[in-house]
């Protein structure tokens, strides 16, 4: 396995794989993997001849107020990780995106040039983390670029960051299949992800609440539609009772991310999540009526 970090080294890596006719896929993360970005791997090996994983913990999608100096990070555990998973090279550089604040060090580099994805970055994660999409765009544009890849894996766990990279890479035409991955769940259901390992352990007890709530939605629904309103009150309730701070509990289109007032049976909604437990912000969401 190649570990790359210079931007021109993994450029000519992808263009020589290329020239050789294989289909490269990329896995983007921030590292600290878990078994939810083990089977995003395993998809991508399942669709192209070599992958790469991404490693890069992005200063652009973190404001000067959020976690970018505590996100974990197991540089050697990744490592061993994606060496056993036979993955071809890994690709960690050491600075990529510009910081949105002043205030970080080292100072980034100039950049003047920035992805914007006008509607879909907008909502959900974005009242919160305003300044969050630009980043996540600005840097998966640049990784494609780098990286230049046949395919790129992404997991729904993020579900408006999915689609707001699917819609970007149609829209600034990159010949890139975009493939999303179905949410990976801990044996107990809570949606893995890398913050997890920064909950308390009462706190990892009571963010249980948040996948019980979304699981029970379907059992509501199957006994013939419901307001969105009524459901988004039961995932509230549940997440506060818990002791959890609700950011938001919306039921909205897959596809296009809009609210929906009513959902009945056929209909393909998601109920997306953010819910913070001590100051561990945590997504999860559920599909319902299947997969758009
Ligand atoms: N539980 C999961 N199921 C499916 N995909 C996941 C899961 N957790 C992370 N991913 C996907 O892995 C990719 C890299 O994500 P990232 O490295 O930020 O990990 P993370 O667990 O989402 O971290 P965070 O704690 O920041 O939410 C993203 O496409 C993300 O959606
Ligand atoms: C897509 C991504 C790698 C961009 O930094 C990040 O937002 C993530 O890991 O989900
Ligand atoms: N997977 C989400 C990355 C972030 O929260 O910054």
């Amino acid at each position: 396995m190649e570990v790359i970090e210079s931007s021109a080294t993994m450029r000519a890596w992808s263009r020589a794989q290329r020239a050789a006719g294989r289909r490269i896929a990329l896995v983007p993360t921030m590292g600290y993997l878990h078994e939810g970005h083990l089977e995003l791997v395993r998809r991508a090996k399942a669709v192209a001849d070599v992958v790469i994983v991404s490693i890069y913990v992005n200063p652009a999608q973190f404001a000067a107020n959020e976690d970018f100096g505590t996100y974990p990070r197991d540089e050697e555990g990744d490592a061993a990780k994606l060496r056993e998973m036979r993955v071809d090279a890994v690709f960690a550089p050491r600075r990529l995106a510009p910081s949105p604040s002043s205030s970080s060090s080292p100072p980034p580099p100039p950049h003047e040039t920035y992805v914007t994805v006008e509607n879909l970055q907008r909502g959900f994660c974005a009242i919160t983390r305003p300044h969050f999409f630009r980043g996540v765009a600005t840097v998966v544009c640049k990784l494609f670029n780098i990286c230049d890849p046949d395919v790129a894996v992404f997991g729904k766990k993020d579900y408006q960051q999915w689609r707001l990279v699917e819609r970007m890479t149609r829209d600034l035409d990159f010949a890139i299949e975009i493939v999303g991955v179905p949410l990976m769940r801990e044996e107990d259901g809570v949606a893995m992800s890398s913050r997890n390992v920064r909950l308390t352990p009462k706190n990892r007890l009571a963010c249980r609440a948040v996948s019980v709530a979304l699981e029970g939605l379907e059992a509501t629904l199957m006994a013939g539609g419901a307001l969105a309103s009524s459901l988004q009150t039961i995932v509230r309730d549940a997440i506060a009772m818990s002791g959890g701070e609700v950011d938001y509990v919306e039921v909205v289109d897959q596809l296009t991310l809009r609210p929906v007032e009513r959902v009945t049976a056929g209909d393909k909604v998601v109920v997306l999540v953010a819910a913070k437990y001590g100051d561990v912000r945590l997504l999860d969401n559920v599909e319902i009526g299947g997969e758009a």
